[in-house]
């Protein structure tokens, strides 16, 4: 049963380096009514990066304590480090009735379908393989040996595109942006539709 007051949960995963975390600021820039989820990582630091702002920065103790108190909603291993949604915020803010996006990989995207199938599941994808690789080299931030390795790995996820609800081709952040918003605006009609009775609606404007 949907419920009126409860918000709606986004799930964007693609490809590393294919400009989650551009498309994402650039929506936070366009004003988009959007809570962003924060979640925790045992990755280092990449320069500019804030603790609480792009990540929470965790050692390996602190993330498995997170793991045993079941503070997280999900977790999984990516490039030999652990990176989890913090649960509480995630349900606190739906509850509130705020619509919220969680930016994470497939295996974890896959976790938070078995546990809120009624969230919106969206594959962001590249132009081309080429430009995916182009794009995490330009961004300078990874060693040759961890490119290659996301880039296996961008394949592997590529398949799993089928257990999500749309795909969007971040060809210009500003269009990428603007399917987003689409979607988000669709989805909050669909969800009006569902909790909108005829007799209700009628009561509710009189
Ligand atoms: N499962 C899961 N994946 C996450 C989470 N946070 C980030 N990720 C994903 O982990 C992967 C690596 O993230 P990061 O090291 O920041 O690299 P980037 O995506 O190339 O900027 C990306 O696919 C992120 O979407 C999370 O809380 N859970
Ligand atoms: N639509 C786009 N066209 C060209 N370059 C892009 C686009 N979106 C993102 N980028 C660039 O690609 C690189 C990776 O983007 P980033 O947001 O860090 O990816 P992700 O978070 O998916 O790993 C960055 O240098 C970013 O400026």
């Amino acid at each position: 049963m949907t419920n009126k007051n409860r918000g709606i949960l986004l799930v964007l995963s693609g490809p590393s380096g294919v400009g989650k975390g551009t498309v994402c600021n650039a929506l936070r820039k366009m004003g988009t009514e959007l809570v962003y989820s924060v979640s925790a990582t045992t990755r280092t630091p990449r320069e500019g990066e804030v603790h609480g702002v792009n990540y929470f920065f965790k050692s390996r103790e602190e993330f498995s304590s997170m793991i045993e108190s079941d503070d997280l909603l999900e977790y999984a291993e990516y490039c030999g480090n652990y990176y989890g949604t913090p649960r509480e915020f995630v349900e606190d803010t739906l509850a509130s009735g705020q619509d919220i996006i969680l930016e994470i990989e497939v295996q974890g995207a896959l976790k938070v379908k078995n546990k809120f199938p009624e969230g919106v599941f969206i594959f962001l994808l590249p132009p081309s393989l080429d430009e995916l690789q182009s794009r995490i080299v330009t961004r300078g931030t990874e060693t040759e040996d961890v490119i290659k390795s996301r880039m296996s790995i961008a394949r592997d996820e590529l398949r799993l595109i089928e257990h999500y609800d749309y795909a969007i081709v971040n060809d210009q952040v500003e269009a990428a942006c603007h399917r987003i918003q689409a979607i988000l605006t669709a989805e909050r009609c669909r969800k009006e539709r569902m909790v909108t009775t005829i007799k209700q609606w009628i009561e509710e404007v009189q």
